[in-house]
């Protein structure tokens, strides 16, 4: 049986008093008032325009990107893993945007920088899943401190409108947990094009099936054309990447499996600069394909926001740090965004409808 505290008891007195000053203390913390420099949403937009954002109505990040529509169809096994609506069977309408990580929307194409692609897909139900994630294989940063100063890193100079090596150098000598991080990154190899790489959210989710059993999953979404290595820089063609994506839709559709690597006992579930264990089991949830390009500034999915917490019932954020700082941060880029005007998009709807690329032009 459970005794309450005796009147005037230390004991009775802590229960009266600890509730309000646990509340207080919460509400301090999430005003910021506890940690010594509190970083806003607006000092990442401000590292954002320091690292090469223009104030002319584009994403912060990603900023050169190319829009795409086509399908998703779930396989049996996803209906195991989770009970959304996207996995019941039905083929359903994918609405996705190419890009390149970057924040600069004038960027030309070339193997050096990273890729991404955003996706999202509906049910007639109501769900909605979206995802954004990148051709690398681990986040060189695990929280909101590690993230401030990645992008503080990658200020361009003024007047050189270049990085600084050193202190993307500092960033990494300073943060040893981002050592494999670091290497796995370096030891990428990026493929020839955007139609053949793989993408990854990094960043896990919890998947919860229809008798309540819960798994964590980081997702890929693996391209089904063969890879093929980049090689050299490119071509002159400042958008050589977009255009052969654009050029291949206008012969075929493209595919990409979706696949969930499911976490095991010890993976580090909250930490997306940490690798889960080779070994781990991998399910197909179902493939996406796509069937026609857009430019941006003719798509609905140019004003999209691909905010990685917008989920339907069924997949649900894991407790990495790194999700809910992305969704302010996406919000806050979306509101500044809307709010300017837009100047053209590199890839523009006249790329779109070209005629077929030339053998220059394929880097051939
Ligand atoms: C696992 C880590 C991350 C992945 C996989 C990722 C991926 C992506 C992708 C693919 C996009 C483009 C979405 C689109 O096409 O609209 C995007 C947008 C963006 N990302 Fe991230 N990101 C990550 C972490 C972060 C972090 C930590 C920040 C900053 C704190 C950040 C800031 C942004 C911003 C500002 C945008 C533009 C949002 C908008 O205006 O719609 N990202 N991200």
């Amino acid at each position: 049986m459970a005794h309450s505290p005796r009147k005037g008891s230390p004991a009775r007195w802590a229960a009266v008093i600890l509730p309000p000053l646990c509340l207080g203390g919460l509400m301090a913390w999430t005003a910021g008032m506890f940690s010594p420099a509190a970083i806003s949403p607006s000092h990442f937009m401000q590292r954002f325009h320091n690292a090469g954002a223009p104030d002319t109505g584009f994403r912060r990040a990603h900023a050169k990107g190319m829009c795409a529509t086509g399908w998703f169809d779930p396989s049996p096994e996803g209906r195991v893993l989770s009970r959304s609506g996207v996995f019941k069977g039905e083929h359903l309408p994918v609405m996705g945007r190419f890009s390149l990580a970057p924040p600069m929307p004038y960027l030309p194409d070339n193997p050096a920088v990273a890729r991404s692609l955003a996706l999202q897909i509906r049910s007639a139900t109501g769900d909605d899943w979206r995802m954004a994630l990148v051709d690398v294989p681990l986040q060189p940063m695990r929280d909101i401190a590690d993230a401030y100063a990645f992008f503080g890193a990658a200020r361009l100079d003024p007047t050189t409108h270049k990085t600084d090596p050193a202190a993307s150098q500092a960033y990494a000598a300073q943060r040893p947990w981002l050592k494999t991080a670091f290497e796995q990154v370096k030891a990428h190899k990026q493929s020839s094009d955007l139609t053949n790489d793989t993408y990854n959210s990094l960043d896990s989710f919890i998947l919860t099936n229809d008798a309540g059993k819960q798994v964590a999953v980081r997702w890929s979404v693996v391209a089904k054309e063969d890879f093929s290595p980049a090689e050299g820089s490119g071509t002159n063609d400042g958008n050589y990447l977009f255009k052969r994506l654009v050029q291949t839709l206008d012969q075929k559709p493209l595919s990409w499996d979706i696949v969930a690597t499911v976490a095991r006992e010890g993976d580090p579930v909250n930490d997306p600069s940490q690798p889960w264990n080779e070994a781990d089991q991998k399910v197909t949830v179902g493939t996406v394909t796509f069937t026609k390009a857009y430019s941006e500034d003719e798509s609905p999915c140019g004003p999209m926001v691909f905010d990685p917490t917008i989920l339907p019932d069924g997949i649900s954020v894991s407790g990495d740090p790194l999700l809910a700082l992305r969704s302010s941060i996406y919000m806050r880029s979306y509101a500044t965004r809307s709010a300017e005007h837009k100047t053209p998009s590199m890839v523009t709807p006249g790329d779109v409808a070209n005629p077929p690329l030339t053998s220059d032009e394929k880097g051939q």
